[in-house]
């Protein structure tokens, strides 16, 4: 996942290959509740893991359920069988509209002391048409904030379940899944639910009434305004149970196989773990999607979905009946022949941050026309030489940081900065890599930013810190010298010119893997072994000799992948990445470097002398800057930066300050 402040996708050209996606939220979190209501034990398969679905499980663990994982297995949940919680439980529900709703009418209805609050968006989203329901059965519910919102205090009940319920269906479905889900632990008789208003996102009720009756509960229901829960009824464990792959996040990867094509032709995408029968709603996406133009295959639990109409084809859709994944096709109508209006999306304004506007303001920011109403929105197509470079506010709301990151497939090459991209965390958290591992882009728009200079003066610490702020590769180039002056020694092969062709032999060949942080030569961890000064020393013969230089050329450009690089060495922008935007020659005094490396030294247990350490340095920086091939010296266009007098931390924002300066998004944004 990227935790970064900002996440800058370059510039994309296409897609191609196969994505797993994770469980749905929908199904993830209707499936633990009441896997918690019924009796005995339930593994859940493949289940979400994922902000909202970790607030539910702390909840059930607060109210006293079992809740266990066996690495690599399923999640085993045992179940309070119907009984209300014993103990009383103040409950944080973060911003899972999927948690406090039906969390709030199954304690309601069983009663104890409970409080049940969120972040603060959550109170902000309405609750009060469940609360009445709830109330007219004879539950206590409290606001503690304002009224009708989160949080909520909760009591003993006095029940009267004699009369109809009235729930109002056209603000949120989120309403009577949750009462849905509450009743069957207090059917003592027939319960009747009456729904007022048109009930809006039909397809989760869908899921819900096909998840109660994998738990043994079917309740009988006439047309979609009157539902009846049987006496009699009690929830039973169907013993093992398995998540589908969510159909809204499919939605992105749907969008991104129809607008774009692969290297190869029109390979498409294959999305795995959801198909056309799935029992989600939003799966109807791929009607929406065929209708602008994408070509669609699937199977039971697959979709291979390929470019078609190009452009896309616009479309006038009542999305009621998709209200999250039609996000997405805003997205896709900027790539469409003529403006697309998606209507019937009043729900939008309640979600996570109000939808409408999110998405007509970010959408303006690239430069389309949009225009709004109360429960719609019309997206005109953004044509060729008409694209901005901009940067996406996400209102911590994860499908807008999802569906813009589409917008990189732009036609005229711009970027797209994602604010927050760990908002994905609510349903997808690692939606950009899954996205980097089938986009395609000429290597040349993948940005690199090279970090050169001497030995100590800062270089591997400044450039893995400006990689973890901009999310981005490292490349520890000196590591590769390192890695094969060690693997000469261990062959028994002396560093000089008379083993030079040997050397890189092995250079080429080097069995090296990168792998949490750790360098593993031939499966043995040497990232300690490669550090030593020693090493150090005979990395900079070993990188004298052209041979080993041409063998190694390989190897570092592999590390440019998406969405960027960052790469130290001696020759990073002379040699390897003459075109990198930005280069920096860090340096500092010798005395300076040798206090560094001797403080390093001493922090490892090693011992010292401050001395030896200057004469070795210079001695290091006088072979690396005299070598006839890929001396060290600045690149021509690189900036200095001294650090003698700089903490880490002023030298890693001079380095992105520079790198703000050269990007593209307006400052405004
Ligand atoms: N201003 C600074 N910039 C970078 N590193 C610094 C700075 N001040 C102290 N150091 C320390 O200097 C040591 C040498 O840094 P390192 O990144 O290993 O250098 P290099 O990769 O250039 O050989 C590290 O222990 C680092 O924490
Ligand atoms: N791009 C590079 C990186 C390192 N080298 C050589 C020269 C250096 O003395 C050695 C070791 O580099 P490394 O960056 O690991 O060494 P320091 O951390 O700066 O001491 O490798 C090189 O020639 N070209």
């Amino acid at each position: 996942m990227f935790t970064t402040t900002f996440l800058d996708i370059p510039p994309l050209a296409g897609a191609d290959g196969s994505v797993t996606l994770p469980g749905s939220k929908s199904i993830s979190n209707r499936v633990l509740l009441l896997a918690a209501l019924c009796e005995g034990q339930t593994s859940v398969h493949d289940l979400l893991d994922s902000d909202d679905t970790r607030v539910m499980l702390e909840a059930l663990r607060q109210l006293g359920c079992g809740v266990e994982q066996a690495e690599g297995g399923p999640l085993r949940i045992t179940g309070l069988g119907g009984q209300p919680p014993a103990t009383a439980a103040r409950l944080f529900l973060g911003n899972a509209g999927t948690a406090m709703r039906p969390l709030t009418a199954a304690l309601a209805v069983l009663g104890g002391d409970f409080e049940l609050s969120g972040v603060a968006r959550m109170h902000e989203r309405p609750i009060g048409d469940l609360v009445d329901a709830l109330r007219q059965l004879g539950c206590r519910i409290d606001y503690r904030g304002n009224p009708g919102y989160p949080p909520l205090a909760i009591g003993q009940p006095a029940l009267r379940l004699d009369a109809p319920i009235a729930v109002r269906g056209d603000v949120s479905s989120q309403f009577l899944t949750a009462l849905l889900m509450a009743l069957p632990l207090v059917a003592r008789r027939d319960i009747v639910i009456d729904v007022v208003g048109e009930l809006i996102s039909k397809p989760y009720i869908e899921i819900t009434l096909q998840l109660l009756a994998r738990f043994g509960v079917v309740v009988q229901r006439e047309g979609w305004s009157r539902f009846t829960v049987p006496a009699g009824s009690r929830y039973r464990s169907p013993g093992s149970i398995h998540v589908e792959a969510d159909a809204s996040s499919a939605s992105y990867f749907i969008a991104l196989g129809a607008i774009s094509t692969g290297d190869a032709g029109q390979n498409g995408i294959k999305i795995l773990g959801v198909g056309a029968d799935s029992i989600q709603g939003d799966i109807r996406f791929v009607e929406a999607a065929r209708a602008m133009g994408a070509q669609i295959d699937s199977g039971p639990n697959w979709l291979h979905v390929r470019r078609g109409a190009w452009p896309l084809q616009a479309i006038d859709l009542d999305c009621n009946h998709i209200p999250d994944a039609a996000m997405t096709l805003a997205v896709m109508a900027l790539y469409a022949d003529a403006p697309s209006t998606l209507r019937n999306i009043a729900s939008w304004r309640v979600k996570e941050t109000d939808r409408i506007a999110a998405m007509a303001t970010e959408a303006r920011k690239l430069g389309a026309t949009v225009e709004e109403g109360l429960d719609w929105l019309r997206i005109h197509p953004l044509p060729a030489g008409h694209w901005r470079a901009a940067a996406i506010h996400t209102y911590d709301d994860h499908r807008v940081a999802m569906c813009f990151s589409l917008a990189a497939f732009n036609p005229d090459a711009r970027p797209v900065r994602i604010l927050d991209p760990q908002c994905v965390a609510k349903t997808f958290p690692d939606y950009f890599e899954t996205l980097f591992a089938v986009a395609q882009t000429p290597v040349e728009r993948i940005p690199v930013l090279c970090i050169d200079g001497p030995t100590a003066s800062g270089k591997g610490t400044v450039a893995a810190k400006v990689a973890q702020r901009l999310g981005y590769h490292f490349l520890d180039s000196g590591a590769m010298y390192r890695i094969t002056a060690l693997a000469a020694t261990r062959a028994g092969l002396a560093i000089d010119a008379a083993h030079e062709e040997r050397i890189a032999a092995l250079a080429r060949q080097l069995p090296v893997r990168f792998r949490a942080g750790r360098i593993l030569l031939a499966g043995e961890d040497v990232s300690e072994a490669i550090r030593t000064e020693e090493a150090g020393m005979n990395a900079s013969r070993v990188s004298a000799l052209p041979a080993v230089r041409a063998a190694l050329v390989a190897l570092q450009l592999g590390f440019r992948g998406l969405p960027g690089l960052v790469a130290d060495g001696r020759d990073m922008g002379t040699v390897i990445f003459p075109s990198a935007p930005l280069k920096v020659y860090l340096t500092a005094s010798a005395a300076c470097r040798a206090e560094r490396r001797y403080k390093q030294l001493i922090s490892k247990g090693i011992s010292a002398n401050i001395d030896d350490l200057r004469a070795d340095l210079e001695a290091r920086d006088a072979r690396d800057s005299s070598r006839p091939v890929a001396p060290l010296r600045p690149a021509q266009d690189a900036l200095l930066l001294d650090s003698s007098a700089l903490t880490i931390e002023q030298a890693v924002s001079q380095v992105l300050q520079w790198w703000q300066e050269r990007q593209p998004f307006p400052r405004a944004d």
